[in-house]
């Protein structure tokens, strides 16, 4: 188990990470999502001990590895976890092979013992070709593969990883996510990983933090965030695309969309918007129950089905569907919604 608990991060009076509990298996994959300046990358590196916490406890399996409140610290060598971080840093005068080799001399392995591990996590990695090169003779893909391999190589129980894959292409990105899902199957260390990128946090997540101004919004399993969002906060943040949220003016058990004749039963007081998702919108050219007018804003292919972005005023509304009538950019359409929305949020944007 990891354990993470009541954990705050203060930088003088400003408070970068807000009482964090959060508790994951061993091996799983846990991702922190949020905008930027939420509080992953410090989150991170306490996890990393890279920083002392200014209260809350961090435990790895059965070790106390950090105690805020007594302003306590394994430090990061003597913890078993490794951090790979977005820039490779690898030493330019060592070969591949030295790069890989140093955290094993650090831990006073013996040379023989050396030998076989270097060679085993660098054919893990596919760069058991590379090992005599330096790292200005290599790819920043490879470089990245190296800078994994040096992590994983000293076997920690815990991998950390800060944005590993910014500095990759587009497609590179892809190759690498793909290859570290498989290698965390295969060596089962439980993995922190960092990302602004929804889309990678959700293909690789086991479980997901999703983080606002230092505090946990939600912690679940990517299904939980995308079916059941906490807040307006999280229906924004994860979805590809986003779930639509549109404002309501409720009053006497009916939800009215704001400048329409739209309306919904609702059981529920205090109702000030509703979730829709992409999917449960459909297209039509004629006005109908339930029917929005929108101008087209765009049509883009996703996953062999067609998205439809529209807008009315500052409604902004995204529909995924099979079929799409001849569609250009300004012309109007109508977006049917169900009978029912996904959920409701409050005034303060959160699920009711
Ligand atoms: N050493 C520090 N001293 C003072 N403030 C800091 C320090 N490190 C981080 N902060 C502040 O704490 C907040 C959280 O920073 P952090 O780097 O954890 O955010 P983040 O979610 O990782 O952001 P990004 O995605 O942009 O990397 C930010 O407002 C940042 O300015």
């Amino acid at each position: 188990m990891l354990e993470i608990q009541n954990l705050s991060k203060k930088f003088d009076d400003f408070t970068a990470v807000d009482r964090v509990n959060i508790s994951v298996p061993d091996g799983s994959f846990l991702v922190l999502l949020g905008p930027s300046g939420c509080g992953k990358t410090t989150l991170l590196r306490m996890l990393a001990g890279l920083e002392l916490p200014s209260a809350g406890q961090l435990i790895f399996g059965d070790q106390l590895v950090s105690d805020g409140d007594k302003g306590w610290n394994v430090d990061p060598a003597n913890r078993r976890s490794g951090l790979v971080f977005q820039s490779y840093a690898l030493w330019p005068h060592m070969s591949v092979r030295g790069n890989v080799d140093w955290p094993l001399k650090v831990a006073k392995m013996a040379k023989k013992d050396r030998v076989q591990r270097i060679d085993e996590v660098l054919k893990l990695l596919g760069i058991e070709k590379l090992a005599d090169r330096f790292p200005n003779e290599i790819s920043g893909g490879q470089q990245q593969r190296v800078a994994i391999a040096r992590t994983i190589a000293p076997r920690p129980e815990v991998l950390l990883f800060d944005e590993p894959l910014s500095n990759l292409d587009a497609k590179l990105r892809v190759e690498m996510r793909a290859e570290l899902m498989r290698l965390h199957r295969k060596i089962g260390a439980t993995s922190v990983y960092v990302t602004h990128d929804q889309i990678e946090a959700m293909t690789m997540a086991t479980h997901v933090a999703v983080m606002n101004e230092g505090k946990i919004e939600q912690f679940g399993t990517p299904e939980d965030l995308v079916q059941r969002p906490n807040s307006t906060f999280v229906a924004n943040f994860v979805g590809t695309p986003p779930a639509n949220i549109i404002p309501v003016i409720s009053m006497n058990g009916i939800a009215k969309i704001e400048n329409s004749d739209i309306q919904f039963k609702c059981e529920v007081p205090d109702v000030r918007s509703a979730m829709f998702r992409a999917e449960d919108i459909s297209l039509s050219q004629t006005a109908s129950k339930n029917a929005l007018a929108l101008e087209v804003s765009e049509v883009s292919g996703i996953a062999g089905r067609t998205m439809v972005t529209a807008l009315a005023g500052p409604l902004r509304l995204t529909s995924i569907v099979d079929e799409v009538p001849k569609l250009q950019v300004d012309d109007p359409v109508y977006f049917v919604l169900p009978d029912k929305p996904a959920c409701w949020f409050d005034q303060d944007g959160k699920r009711i």
